[in-house]
């Protein structure tokens, strides 16, 4: 399927310079996003790993973390902006393409040796994809497969992630 048809390009979005790739209209159509879901899941399949959680960062990481969790049978680990896990965390913080950030997860969701499939609709800086990864190896998770559904090859992400097996289904 020609997924791009369903991304749409929203120039100086949320600042000027950036142009914004938006994943709503995807979201909306029920045979692309069903597709997109099952093109992850199958990506995941072909790891050849029994894949224990999806990590997924918030807010658009859930959209397609939480389906894929379920597709693979796996659990979900939300990775949440600060002030919204009631629990104990641990955080690593990050820089955005734009603005500052910081990811929390909680410090019981991954145990030692579970193996884990970092999921997220867009790799750009690769910051936000960097702090996540260190949470799950902090907590003794072990990252199989990290997948986008966009990748923005102009800002170099996938240099941060060269230790790891990296799939994204469209690039810009
Ligand atoms: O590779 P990076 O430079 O880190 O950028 C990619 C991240 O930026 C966006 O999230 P954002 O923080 O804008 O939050 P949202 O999902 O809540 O809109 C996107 O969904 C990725 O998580
Ligand atoms: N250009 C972009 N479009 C959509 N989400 C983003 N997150 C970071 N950069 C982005």
């Amino acid at each position: 399927m020609d997924f791009k048809k369903y991304i749409e390009d929203i120039k100086d979005f949320p600042e000027e310079g950036i142009i914004f790739r938006d994943v709503t209209p995807l979201l909306k159509d029920k045979e692309a996003y069903k597709e997109s879901i099952d093109t992850f899941a199958k990506w995941i399949d072909g790891l050849g790993v029994q894949v224990d959680v999806v990590a997924g960062p918030e807010a658009r990481g859930f959209l397609f973390g939480c389906p894929v969790a379920y597709k693979v049978n796996a659990g979900f680990v939300p990775v949440r902006k600060p002030g919204k896990l009631p629990r104990e965390t641990v955080s690593a913080s990050y820089d955005l393409e734009y603005g500052k950030n910081e990811v929390h997860i909680h410090a019981d969701s991954i145990k030692p040796g579970e193996n884990v499939v970092i999921i997220d609709d867009l790799l750009a800086t690769g910051g936000t994809v960097e702090a996540t990864i260190q949470l799950v190896e902090q907590l003794g998770g072990k990252v199989v497969g990290i997948a986008f559904l966009i990748e923005l090859e102009a800002l170099k992400g996938r240099e941060k992630l060269k230790d790891y097996n990296v799939y994204s289904v469209l690039t810009y």
